[in-house]
Formats: structure tokens, sequence, C-alpha cells
């Protein structure tokens, strides 16, 4: 079984209730969660083992920014140059198609990730929140054909 550390950024809450609606799903398949909610790069990565898998769920704000909460740990993340080849990785993005930046801050992490050298697992995930009034709802139908990948 994985362990899942579950990074938010969120400032609304459409996000974090996604994160906390995949953590139930993971621990029903006996995965280990944890929810950040302040994630903190140099703690996730104190903490690090094999089985670890980090999946980001971040809305987008401002001109196609990452929420607050998440600003210090993606700055952090862009301003080191860690090489995480062991590392899993997964992004669920939430956004709006409005905006010309859509999922913009769900992007950047997927690229900042990518250039550690970790591992992604599965396609990102875009939630248009435009199209699901329950975002909840196509986080289900991802988390059906992502979840399997895990084993
Ligand atoms: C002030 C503001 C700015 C936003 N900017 C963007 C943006 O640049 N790109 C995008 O895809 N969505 C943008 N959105 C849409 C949010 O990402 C979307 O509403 C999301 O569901 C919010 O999730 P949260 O409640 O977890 O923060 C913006 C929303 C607000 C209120």
């Amino acid at each position: 079984m994985a362990h899942i550390d579950i990074i938010i950024g969120s400032t609304l809450g459409a996000a974090e209730y996604v994160a906390e609606h995949l953590a139930g799903l993971l621990q029903t398949q006996h995965h280990h969660t944890a929810l950040h909610y302040q994630p903190d790069l140099a703690q996730l990565l104190a903490a690090k083992g094999p089985d670890t898998l980090w999946l980001i769920v971040t809305s987008t704000h401002g001109a196609g920014q990452v929420p607050d909460n998440l600003q210090p740990f993606t700055q952090d993340l862009a301003s080191r140059s860690l090489q995480l080849p062991d590392l899993r990785y997964a992004v669920v993005a939430l956004g709006d198609s409005n905006y010309d930046t859509f999922c913009a801050g769900g992007r950047l992490l997927d690229l900042l990730m990518e250039q550690t050298g970790a591992c992604r697992i599965g396609e990102r995930l875009e939630i248009d929140v435009t199209q699901h009034d329950i975002p909840e709802d196509a986080a289900d139908v991802w988390f059906s054909e992502w979840s399997p990948l895990l084993n």
C-alpha cells in the first residue's frame, strides 16, 4: 500500500473538498493518506519513503497563480534544484476555463515536479468548474482509472 501525501492548494475550499474526497477513496483501498493544508517542502522531503506518492490537488487564483497556502511550497520547489527520481506524484488541478490561465497553478506544479525527475503516475486531471458543479464527480471518474496504477 502507498503512503500518499496530499498537498492542497485552495482558497475557497473547492480543491480542499476534492482532496478530502480523494483521501476517503484512497483509504477505502487501504492506502495511508495525510492531508497537508499548509504544505512544507522540507518536512515532506524528510518524511518521504520508498512508498511515498505526492498527490497535489490545487486550484488556480490571481493571474494564474497557485493559492496563497501553496505559495511557499511552490517557491521552495522552484528555487531548489531537487533530484527526486524515486518519488511518484500526481496532479489534480481545478480551474475555470473562462480564464486564459486555465489550471495554470496545477500545470506549474506538474512542470516543477517533472523537472525534479519525479515520476508522474497517470495523467494530470484538470477539472473545469464551469463544467462540473460537483468537482468531486470528475475526481471520481479520474480516480477509477488512476488508482489501479498505484499497485
Ligand atoms: C479571483 C479568482 C481568480 C481565479 N483565477 C483563475 C485562473 O487564473 N485560472 C483558472 O483556471 N481558474 C481561476 N479561478 C477559478 C478557480 O480556480 C476555481 O473557482 C476553483 O474552483 C477554486 O478552487 P478553491 O476554492 O479550492 O480555491 C479564479 C477564481 C477566482 C475567484
